[in-house]
């Protein structure tokens, strides 16, 4: 993809595009503008385009409308060009760096090129010219083509002669180009390139749209499925947002494409390895030694509790056995009915993405109850009316929330009762997601945030990490701003007192970049685990990730919202009640 940030030497005809392989740039800190930070690595997009020369595999080039080589103005913010084959790769120096630049060629060359500016005409046709002229340096032996027409140069990195115009005498120095009168030589640009399969026409668009016909199980959570598609009706690129239906988003297109779906039964998520049952099953959690763990076992969960030196909270994994899993109204059910109904789920706009135009999220939301707007601007819909297992969520969430705060607090449940009432939870985020789906690091740190939540994981098997933030890890922010806040066990500067670390600030700044914590804890979360985060501090200092690996799984997360803390333009417009379901897990499996 090239948009804005065009290099002076990059190109763009009907049929030819030069343009430097990306990576290496970082942003001035004067002008803004991205420029070279130093010689650009032989990094993916240099070996995927080897890759193109190499096994003639054209590539698809997409345009954005802020690129100032295309010939014409285009119609949209990214706009797919054509087929190309990746033709010559070669190395230049740009403000002293090395570059790696590279020729592209329309695959099919006969075909039109829509970008061509109105009433033009190519005054060169590919082929139509003598043969590149090519030398052979004298100093690495390397035979190369001719690329630009000020001079033949050696484009070897290596080779003392490289980016050197030949010497005026044979006892001269050869000079480096003048790259303002840089112009590429029309032999090198409009060269003919002959590959065996010249001939073949592919598809420019996807047809997942006519995939959806059948309905096998699992086959409409794959990838394929929710990557975007074509309208058929009017062309226009869609991601899939809807968690039952492809919907064209342009105005006025009326394509809508309900996506057919077999209920994926609870059984087969069943791993026949780790068979369940009734025992308290076995744990695949793994954590840090820094981090401290007390297991115990209730009420038919292993109860396994993390806790944080410095940190004033906890995390509980409360894994689940069959009794829990096939109870009435249980996770088989609230995983069944979650595939029935459409309660709503869609990939939601982020606030920010690098990409002109709305970016999304990978997986799919909804929240119900007190407004969580955190990550993504949901939009909440109220819980009055929602269907059994978004309302049964609460009250079975509440249920765990309550035990683990007072095992924690060493009192029975009743006791934390009238405490837990004033602020127990209002809030319910569902995620759903699709194969590959998953939610990157984050925290849950919202202002008005009660100090509990509680997830209730549903479907395939998922994996939650929770490691320091970076800019605790390591003292310094992605900004590479000095972080005042005081060490913590875990972090890299602990070991120092803290007075000498703030002492040696100035040297300290000579560290070079805020480096990724490792996972402190691991979670393997199964169908019907429930996860309880209890602790600001958690969310100030953690952050925490969730993958998973299978066809569809959900999360439901409960919290407890001050309504207080909301903006009026927040607050919700309808009433959010309380809890009216009475859940007791400490009666599963009784009698
Ligand atoms: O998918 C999950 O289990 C957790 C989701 C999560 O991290 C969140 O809701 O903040």
């Amino acid at each position: 993809m090239f948009d804005k940030g065009a290099h002076d030497r990059d190109y763009i005809d009907s049929t030819v595009v030069i343009a430097r392989a990306s990576g290496g740039m970082v942003r001035d800190k004067t002008t803004g503008e991205m420029r070279m930070g130093g010689d650009q690595k032989e990094h993916h997009t240099v070996s995927s385009f080897r890759n193109s020369m190499m096994y003639f595999n054209p590539v698809v080039i997409i345009a954005g409308d802020q690129n100032p080589r295309m010939p014409s103005k285009v119609p949209h913010a990214y706009c797919v060009l054509d087929y190309f084959k990746g033709t010559h790769i070669w190395s230049e120096k740009s403000g002293g760096y090395i570059m790696h630049r590279c020729r592209f060629e329309k695959f099919n060359a006969t075909k039109p090129s829509w970008w061509q500016a109105q009433g033009t005409e190519d005054s060169v046709t590919l082929g139509a010219l003598a043969k590149p002229f090519k030398q052979s340096c004298k100093h690495c032996g390397t035979v190369s083509e001719q690329v630009y027409l000020q001079g033949w140069m050696c484009l070897q990195p290596a080779c003392e002669s490289f980016w050197k115009l030949p010497p005026l005498s044979s006892d001269a120095e050869g000079l480096e180009p003048d790259k303002k009168s840089l112009e590429y030589d029309p032999r090198f640009l409009k060269q003919k390139t002959r590959w065996p399969i010249d001939d073949s026409i592919y598809p420019l668009t996807s047809d997942s749209a006519s995939l959806s016909n059948q309905s096998v199980l699992g086959e409409d959570c794959s990838l394929a499925y929710w990557r975007g598609i074509m309208c058929p009706y009017c062309g226009r690129c869609n991601s899939r947002l809807h968690w039952t239906a492809w919907k064209c988003e342009n105005k006025g297109c009326s394509f809508f494409k309900k996506v057919p779906h077999a209920i994926i039964p609870p059984t087969s998520l069943r791993d026949p390895y780790f068979p369940l049952s009734t025992q308290y099953t076995l744990s695949k959690d793994t954590h840090l030694l820094y981090v401290g763990l007390h297991v115990s076992f209730a009420h038919n969960y292993r109860i396994n509790k993390y806790t944080i030196p410095g940190i004033d909270g906890f995390v509980v994994h409360m894994i689940a056995n069959q009794t829990v899993i096939e109870e009435p109204g249980g996770a088989d059910d609230m995983f069944v009915a979650l595939q029935e109904t459409d309660i709503g789920l869609r990939r939601r706009a982020l606030k920010s993405g690098v990409l002109k135009g709305d970016n999304y999220t990978r997986h799919f939301l909804v929240n119900y109850g007190m407004p969580y707007k955190f990550i993504a601007a949901t939009d909440s819909v109220s819980f009055e009316g929602a269907v059994r297992p978004v309302t049964d969520t609460r009250s079975r969430l509440n249920w765990p929330a309550k035990y683990i705060l007072a095992q924690h607090q060493g009192k029975p449940v009743r006791e934390i009762e009238a405490d837990w009432k004033a602020k127990e939870f209002n809030e319910v985020l569902a995620l759903g997601y699709f194969e590959d789906q998953k939610i990157s690091y984050h925290d849950d740190g919202e202002s008005g945030l009660g100090s509990t939540i509680a997830t209730l994981s549903l479907g395939a098997p998922g994996t939650m990490r929770l490691r320091m933030k970076a800019r605790h890890h390591s003292g310094i922010s992605s900004k590479g701003l000095y972080n005042d806040n005081p060490p913590m066990p875990g972090c890299d500067k602990y070991d120092a007192p803290y007075q000498a670390h703030l002492k040696e600030v100035a040297k300290d700044l000579g560290f070079t970049a805020a480096r990724n914590a490792p996972d402190a804890i691991s979670m393997m979360l199964g169908h019907g685990d429930v996860v309880i985060m209890h602790g600001a501090a958690i969310q100030k200092y953690y952050e925490h990730a969730v993958e998973h690996e299978g066809k569809l799984r959900f999360a439901l997360t409960c919290r407890y919202i001050d309504p207080d803390s909301l903006p009026d333009k927040d607050k919700p417009t309808y009433k959010v009640r309380p809890n009216s379901g009475n859940y007791d897990g400490a009666a599963v499996g009784r009698g």
